[in-house]
């Protein structure tokens, strides 16, 4: 049975009914590959991955993005943390509007350093970064110490030749992190955080992606962060009109509206597909503004959004 897959199939009511499967033939065999990037995405990160660490060229937009979405992965693990110290004033209250700075200041450094102490205390974590590109984010996340490795994952095999000759440059990164191009329905093993960072609205099948990245969480507890772009009139404006043909800050042709992905068409995903398995963390608009760079917004229906998503069994 033949899949059509067009771009207008990809509405959200198609979205979420069809697993339709990208089709390629391997010699006489033909293969399914249900977690795979069209020839034309491959193609155009091809293009871009000469230039990738170059925080002034075509993928500094990425650069910028990576100190929001560190902040954004940071602050929900450090959210788990429960501070167990009796000893340790935790307020109840908005006490910087009842007690004095300095006061203020020492609750925040105790709070503070015992969220550091309960992550350092707990087992280093496996991290998986699907669609790595150059490693970007997959280095930031090697070099945080509650970070045991990162495996990073692409279909763009220059991506992963760039990223793997970047981390050479780092002794730090020793070990800390590899880099593969693999699909990732052939990525075995589970994993304590998975990061899907710009690459949903780039995939076929979105779903597919979210359905191997579910079954490589661990269950007890396991995180996905995901970050995409909504598909709306904003979205086209932002990232689009303004972004690739206006500052030009983005690659021309590197999005298109019609793959972008609602975060409530993947909120209801998971609500069909794992309900009461699951719990949404954090969900947040996030912005592009040349002057500030990335923000963060609490209308995550219009233009890009973080989302974190915690298995629970
Ligand atoms: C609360 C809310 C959303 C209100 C909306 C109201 C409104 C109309 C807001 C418009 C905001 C505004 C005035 C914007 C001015 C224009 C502007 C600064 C647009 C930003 C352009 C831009 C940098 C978009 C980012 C696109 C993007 C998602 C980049 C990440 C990225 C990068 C790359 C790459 O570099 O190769 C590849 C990717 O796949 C990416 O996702
Ligand atoms: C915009 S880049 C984002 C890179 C990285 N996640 C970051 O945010 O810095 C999108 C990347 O996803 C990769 N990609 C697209 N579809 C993929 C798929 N089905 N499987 C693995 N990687 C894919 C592309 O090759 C490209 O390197
Ligand atoms: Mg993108």
């Amino acid at each position: 049975m033949m899949f059509v897959r067009s771009r207008v199939l990809r509405s959200a009511t198609v979205w979420k009914q069809l697993d339709v499967c990208s089709r390629f033939t391997v010699g006489r065999q033909t293969r399914y590959k249900s977690t795979d990037a069209s020839e034309d995405e491959v193609k155009h990160f091809q293009e871009l991955a000469p230039t990738w660490w170059d925080t002034d060229g075509s993928q500094r937009i990425l650069h910028k993005m990576n100190l929001a979405r560190l902040d954004f992965i940071q602050r929900t693990l450090r959210n788990q943390i429960k501070i167990q110290d009796p000893e340790v004033y935790v307020p109840g209250f908005n006490y910087k509007e009842f007690l004095p700075d300095y006061v203020c200041d020492n609750i925040r450094r105790e709070v503070q350093g015992s969220i550091e102490a309960g992550l350092s205390g707990r087992q280093e974590m496996s991290v998986l970064d699907v669609g790595c590109g150059g490693g970007i984010l997959s280095e930031s996340l090697a070099r945080l110490k509650w970070v045991k490795k990162v495996q990073g994952i692409d279909l763009t095999r220059e991506c992963i030749m760039v990223a793997k000759e970047h981390a050479k440059k780092d002794p730090m990164l020793e070990g800390k992190v590899d880099y593969e191009c693999k699909a990732l329905e052939d990525v075995t093993g589970q994993f304590d955080i998975i990061t899907c960072m710009e690459m949903l609205e780039h995939v076929d099948v979105p779903s597919e992606i979210l359905r191997h990245c579910w079954s490589r969480l661990n269950p007890d507890g396991g995180i996905l962060f995901l970050s995409t772009i909504n598909r709306d009139l904003i979205s086209w404006f932002t990232t689009i009109f303004v972004g690739e043909n206006v500052l030009k800050v983005v690659p021309k042709g590197t999005h298109h509206l019609s793959k972008y992905i609602n975060s409530k068409e993947i909120l209801a995903w998971f609500n069909d597909h794992y309900d009461g398995q699951f719990r949404l963390l954090d969900l947040k608009g996030t912005m592009y503004l040349p002057m500030q760079g990335w923000v963060e917004h609490n209308c995550s229906d219009i233009g890009n959004y973080s989302m974190a998503i915690q298995r629970l069994k």
